[in-house]
């Protein structure tokens, strides 16, 4: 049977030491680090996952700014809000969550969001960073907090065969260049890869963000293997509740890898840890000041 990473554990510590650290600035810098988190539209989901990350913002002693548009909101009316939001000294996150309504064009308000305080790491000159290994750009939250989980259990990564699932500007691309970095022999897959079961089946790490439940079966994993599930999907339930599960079948992935994340409590909530790591990176970095240890 496979160790189950407890991510949920591990988030919850890494947002104690970000506490700490941001106590330690207030009393000796003088600021306080603020997120800003813009949500557009009343999707349930998503309005969920924003009380989630406001909550841990305050805990973790930054400031907390929500913006709450309504659904029909026009392109320009955010445009000018996350402007605001650039020019605001405040401020030294901007999230704006996805997906944006149908009107809105992302890849617009992604690039408008001042690079240096792009927390999610979905501007191109982020991602351009990553992708060249130039380092201090930010790195997107779901890839570094899958990444920190790997490390923490395997260490060393070199040479590792990593075969990233998904090819989003999210979760797989990022995902991929950041196991390169760590010297891993990535191939990234996707709706088009041939034969994914023996794939999956030759790799060291395979990360899963797919965003089908259940895809990822016992015998396409090699044993030993570590298994990073990234899926978030809600399954309706005879009785009218809702379950979250992931990308791999959980039941039979368990009996074959070495080290699994669950959903929930594997990916997702480092994916907020990380968001306020950002946060704090973001803040130290605008503002001139060493990031305490
Ligand atoms: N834990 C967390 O914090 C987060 C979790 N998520 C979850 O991760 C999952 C992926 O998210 P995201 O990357 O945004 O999703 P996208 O829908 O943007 O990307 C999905 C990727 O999976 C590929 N894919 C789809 N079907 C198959 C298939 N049958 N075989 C192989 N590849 C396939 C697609 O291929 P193609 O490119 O060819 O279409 C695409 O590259 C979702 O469940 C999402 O909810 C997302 C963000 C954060
Ligand atoms: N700009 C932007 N940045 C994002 O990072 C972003 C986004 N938009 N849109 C939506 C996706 C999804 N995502 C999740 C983060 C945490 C959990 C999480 O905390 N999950 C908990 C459970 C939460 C629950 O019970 O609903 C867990 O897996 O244990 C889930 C999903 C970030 N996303
Ligand atoms: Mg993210």
């Amino acid at each position: 049977m496979a160790e189950i990473i407890d991510g949920k554990a591990f988030a919850a510590q890494l947002r104690a030491h970000i506490g700490r650290r941001v106590a330690r600035l207030v009393a000796e810098e003088g600021f306080t680090p603020g997120l800003a988190v813009v949500l557009v539209g009343d999707d349930p989901a998503s309005q969920v996952y924003v009380r989630n990350k406001a909550a841990q913002t305050l805990e973790a002693g930054m400031i907390s700014f929500e913006h709450r548009l309504p659904a029909h909101t026009a392109q320009p009316e955010l445009l000018a809000l996350v402007r605001r939001l650039n020019d605001d000294p405040a401020v030294d996150g901007i999230l704006v969550q996805l997906p944006l309504p149908a009107q809105i064009d992302a890849d617009v308000i992604l690039n408008a969001i001042d690079p240096a305080k792009d927390v999610d790491g979905f501007h191109p000159l982020n991602a351009g960073l990553l992708a060249t290994g130039n380092g201090f750009g930010l790195v997107p939250c779901t890839p570094l907090g899958a990444l920190m989980l790997l490390r923490d259990r395997l260490g060393d990564l070199r040479g590792l065969n990593a075969v990233v699932v998904g090819r989003s500007n999210i979760v797989g691309k990022p995902m991929a260049q950041l196991l390169l970095r760590e010297d891993c022999t990535v191939t990234v897959a996707h709706s088009r890869t041939r034969a994914l079961p023996e794939l999956c089946r030759s790799a060291d790490i395979l990360v899963a963000a797919v965003g089908r439940p259940g895809m990822i079966r016992g015998d396409w994993i090699k044993p030993g293997a570590t298994v990073i599930d990234v899926g978030i999907n809600r399954i309706g339930l005879p009785d009218g509740r809702a379950r979250l599960t992931g990308d791999v079948d959980f039941a039979e992935a368990v009996t074959v890898a070495a080290h699994i994340t669950p959903v929930p409590g594997g990916v997702g909530p480092m994916t907020i840890a990380c968001l306020l790591h950002n946060t704090l990176t973001a803040a130290c970095r605008r503002r001139g000041v060493e990031l305490p240890d």
